[in-house]
């Protein structure tokens, strides 16, 4: 187990460069399992999730290759039906695997991805949604048995707009019979980001981006070479850490649309954000500006993965905000840690809570309990004077490539060790 000693009040200055978005890529390589040939993808981040996907996609017979950033992937070669267990449970996206495999092969075998820290996550959409394409689905013991006596175009209507659920749809309709019509689809930039892709292999979608997905299915793909796009919420994650330090950020690449509801409250927080001609300037605030109110939701609006960040930003602001998290019902965990720094954290329900800016919080030793709960710990620890450890850093690097080695080229003081208290405890 590592850790890393973060000793802060360093400013958070230069220029980022950092690699494509963790949300695209893994719904990309389930995709490549449906063109039965070649994908070659740049710009994929070096981080643990994708080598969970890596794994699962070379359990089922795919080779795969990947060097500095590129990724090759050749699934002209299934020889597996079922998705071992062990990688499934790691990784709650890897269900998205289960619209690819399906649009491919007659039968498959998965397990339920199981809970996780931020909320159960059920993924009774996506089998309500595959079984309107014509799969029967059976579930027994833990497992999903998904069977193709047909795979045929049909209507779509999505309770609820699931990021997951909407990609699993539109990985099984691409080659089904007919046209697939998806309402109240997720309007993610990983949604339209995983729409060129397929596109770009052969298949026929359109919509991606709005609520109403439509999907041609076809009968074969092909060969493909593709450019994952930037990674909003690492970029967000590092723009706030220079917000909460006093120092200014160039990211040398954006899509500007993508940035928009984190740069928002980033500016009503009393930054100042510049488009450049492919990126962006950040100039921080002289004094953090506390925001009314910081309310999660689907696409275009305020994105759950940044609430964490936007947490720890606030907790030295200048008054109080309210956050309230609408998408998970278990995702304010790193408001217990945050109040070890000495954050002012106060539950208004399980889903609510006011957050009042403290002139300065202190050093402590706290523990990640998810991916961005953890990124939003070492943005506090970034401007608390002092070491502060954090531990169970393993959920940060699901999702953040090289975090350490980044922030020190930006100025922090930041080292990863490992955590000898954990390994004597074994
Ligand atoms: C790999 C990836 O892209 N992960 C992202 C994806 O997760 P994910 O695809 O899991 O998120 P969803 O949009 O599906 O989930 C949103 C909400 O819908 C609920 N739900 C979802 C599916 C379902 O069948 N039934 C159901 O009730 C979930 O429990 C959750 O409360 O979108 C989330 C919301 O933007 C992000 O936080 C995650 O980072
Ligand atoms: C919740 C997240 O990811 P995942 O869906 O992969 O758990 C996230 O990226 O913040």
């Amino acid at each position: 187990m590592s850790k890393y000693i973060i000793s802060g009040k360093n400013k958070i200055e230069g220029r980022l460069s950092i690699r494509g978005a963790k949300n695209s890529i893994l719904p990309i390589m389930a995709a490549t399992i449906l063109n039965e040939s070649i994908s070659t993808i740049h710009n994929v981040p070096d981080i643990s999730d994708v080598y969970v996907m890596i794994k699962i996609l070379e359990s089922i017979g795919c080779n795969t290759s990947y060097d500095n950033g590129t990724l090759i992937i050749d699934s002209s070669n299934i020889n597996s039906m079922e998705i071992e267990e062990q990688y499934v449970r790691k990784m709650r996206s890897s269900i998205i695997i289960m619209g690819a495999m399906i649009g491919r092969l007659d039968y498959i075998k998965i397990s339920h991805p199981g809970g996780c820290a931020i909320g159960a996550r059920p993924i009774d959409l996506h089998l309500k949604s595959l079984k309107k394409l014509g799969i029967r689905i059976q579930e027994e013991e833990g497992f999903i048995k998904c069977f193709r006596d047909r795979l045929v175009g049909n209507i779509v209507n999505l309770e609820f707009p699931s990021v997951g659920a909407t990609e699993n749809t539109m990985l099984a309709a691409v080659r089904a019979k007919g046209i697939t019509k998806i309402y109240n689809a997720a309007r993610e930039p990983e949604i339209e980001d995983l729409q060129f892709f397929l596109n770009a292999m052969g298949a026929k979608i359109k919509g991606a981006g709005t609520s109403y997905i439509e999907i041609e299915g076809v009968d074969s793909l092909h060969e493909v070479e593709y450019n994952v796009i930037p990674d909003r919420i690492a970029i967000g994650t590092y723009m706030v850490a220079s917000a909460m330090t006093g120092g200014c950020l160039e990211v040398d690449k954006v899509v500007r649309t993508h940035m928009e509801p984190i740069n928002d409250k980033l500016r009503d927080a009393g930054c100042e954000i510049e488009y450049t001609k492919e990126g962006l300037k950040l100039k921080p605030p002289k004094i953090i500006q506390a925001i009314d109110l910081v309310k999660t939701s689907p696409h275009p609006g305020f994105p759950t993965d940044m609430q964490a960040q936007l947490m720890a930003l606030m907790s030295i602001s200048n008054g109080s905000t309210i956050f309230h998290e609408t998408i998970f019902e278990n995702r304010f965990m790193h408001c217990s840690e945050l109040a070890k720094l000495g954050a002012d954290i106060k539950y208004i329900t399980e889903k609510m809570c006011i957050v009042k800016g403290v002139d300065r919080l202190y050093n402590a030793n706290v523990s990640s309990p998810d991916l961005r709960g953890g990124a939003s710990l070492i943005l506090a620890a970034l401007a608390i004077e002092g070491e502060t450890e954090i531990s169970n850093i393993y959920h940060v690097e699901r999702g953040y490539e090289n975090i350490e080695s980044i922030l020190r080229e930006l100025g922090a003081d930041i080292v990863k060790a490992e955590d000898i208290e954990v390994i004597k405890g074994y």
